[in-house]
Order: C-alpha cells, then structure tokens, then sequence
C-alpha cells in the first residue's frame, strides 16, 4: 500500500510501553442509544494518541469515559471497565473529583472561567491543595510556562482571562488543567477553533507535554493526527475499528476502511 500521509517523528523507540488507562470491554449508553460498542485499547503512559474518525463515531464520548464528564449526567451510563491506577475507574465509590484532577480535560471551545488569569489557574489548585501566596504565585507562573503563556500573559495575570485572544484562551485552558498536575490530559478538538498559528503552538505545546503527561487528542484534522500522535485510534459507528502507532495507521493501515477515511474517501 502507498504510504497515506508522511509523518515526520521518529520511529517508535523499544522501551516497554506501560498503560496508563486499560480500557476493557467499555459500552456506553445515552438512554437507550448505544454510543460505543465492546472497546478495548491501552492509553500509553506519556504517549500521545489521538482518536479520528467521521463525525458521530464516539469519539468524544470515549474520551469522556476517561474522567466519567459523563457522570453529570443522569441519562448517561457506561459499562465495562477502565483501569487506572490498578483500579476500574467505572465502578461505584471512586472519588470522581480527584479522578478529574487527575485525567484533566480541555474542551473544542476554550472555556476561561469569568475570572482573572491568575485565578484561572489558581481556583483549581485550591480545590485540591492549600498553598501559601508565595507558592501559589509560583504554581501559577509554572503551569503558563508549561502551557506557553508566561511570557505574552505576565503583565496581565490581573486582566480577565476572556480578554484574552482565542488561541491564548485555549493554552490558559491548558495551564488550568496542567496547574493541578494531573497524570492525563484529554484534549478534544482543542485547536478546532484556532487559526494556523495558535494551532501550531498548541501542536508544539502537546510535543512539550508529553514529555511529562500522557495525552489522548481527539482530532478531525489528519494532519494533525499525523504530527502530534504517536498513537492512532480510527473509530466508526461507537466501535474501534484500528488501533495502532500512528506510522503505521497513517502509511500502511491494516484496514481498508482506516484506509478509505484517511485518504478522504469516505464521508
Ligand atoms: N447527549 C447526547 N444524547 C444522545 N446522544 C448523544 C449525545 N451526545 C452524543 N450522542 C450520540 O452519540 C454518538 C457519538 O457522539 P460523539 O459526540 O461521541 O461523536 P464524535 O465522534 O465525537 O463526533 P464529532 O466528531 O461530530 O464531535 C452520536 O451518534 C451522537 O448523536
């Protein structure tokens, strides 16, 4: 098969691959509709996989099994298993706000709270810890030069975070979510209402990230898929249909249908 789109990252290296969330047997349910279908795939500890697939797929609705966002609401329900830190993350009793300071998420749209930059960060970390001043300044300063912020924001950190451009909006999103030092960051079509230049630095943030982090992206950009992940999960109709590393989902899919959606050749 002709290679598909180039990728231009190294080749996956040998180094044993741990899973960070083991998802097993998941189906997910909105009332009656089944929305995902018997999933089974290992999220890879301090690796990037991105989820494609046509619109409607599920890919959404699995990344939100992975903090259980889904929990808010009562009609929703997933059944299966994931496991996290040696524990299904599914089942009754789990502490689901720690578990949310831990897999942290950040939406299509970026979502600032109506607050000053500096309390856009700092209002999670005190949920969770209690910092002096002191320390809670460097907290802050921290997560926005994690998130690529500092320096266009520092001189700003009383100004609202809606003042904000949308691209700066979406890495304070991100300094938000990196500010409780979580384990996984899920990012759902994070650049989708971004220009090419924000993009590219949310593209360039996510390399930085997954130094420390374990990422899950979900992307309608091929592109996208192809530069940031390392790991490529193509889903159709709530079931996964490939799952593989991105080089060899991108160049030589298993699949005619990965094939056919990548090439654009489908839907
Ligand atoms: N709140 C809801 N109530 C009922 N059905 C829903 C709800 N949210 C999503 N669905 C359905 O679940 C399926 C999966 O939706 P989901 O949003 O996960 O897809 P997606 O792959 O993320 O799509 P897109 O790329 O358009 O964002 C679709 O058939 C959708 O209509």
């Amino acid at each position: 098969m002709t290679p598909v789109i180039e990728t231009t990252r190294p080749a996956a290296g040998t180094t044993p691959l741990t899973a960070t969330l083991a998802v097993r047997n998941l189906n997910f349910y909105y009332g009656t509709f089944q929305s995902l279908k018997h999933i089974n795939l290992d999220i890879y500890e301090k690796k990037v996989t991105a989820f494609i697939g046509p619109s409607g797929c599920g890919k959404s609705t699995l990344l939100r099994t992975f903090n259980r966002m889904y929990d808010l609401y009562p009609a929703q329900r997933a059944v299966g298993e994931i496991v996290y830190q040696e524990r299904n993350i599914l089942a009754p009793g789990v502490d689901v706000n720690m578990l949310r300071a831990k897999v942290g998420m950040v939406f299509q749209k970026p979502t600032p709270f109506p607050m000053s930059v500096y309390d856009n960060i700092a209002f999670g970390v005190r949920l969770y810890e209690n910092l002096s001043r002191g320390e809670m300044d460097e907290r802050v300063e921290w997560a926005l030069k994690k998130a690529a912020l500092w320096t266009e924001v520092k001189d700003k950190l009383n100004k609202s975070g809606l003042s904000l451009s949308g691209g700066q909006q979406q890495r304070l999103c991100i300094a938000r979510g990196v500010a409780v030092k979580p384990d996984v960051l899920l990012l759902d079509e994070p650049t989708s209402a971004l220009d090419p230049i924000s993009t590219a630095k949310i593209e360039e943030l996510i390399a930085e990230l997954k130094e420390e982090y374990t990422i899950a992206i979900v992307t309608h950009n091929m592109q996208q898929a192809a530069r940031c992940s390392d790991y490529t999960a193509y889903m159709y109709l709530g079931e996964l249909v490939e799952f593989g590393e991105t080089d060899q989902i991108f160049m030589k899919p298993a699949k005619k249908e990965t094939q056919d959606y990548i090439t654009g050749r489908f839907g």
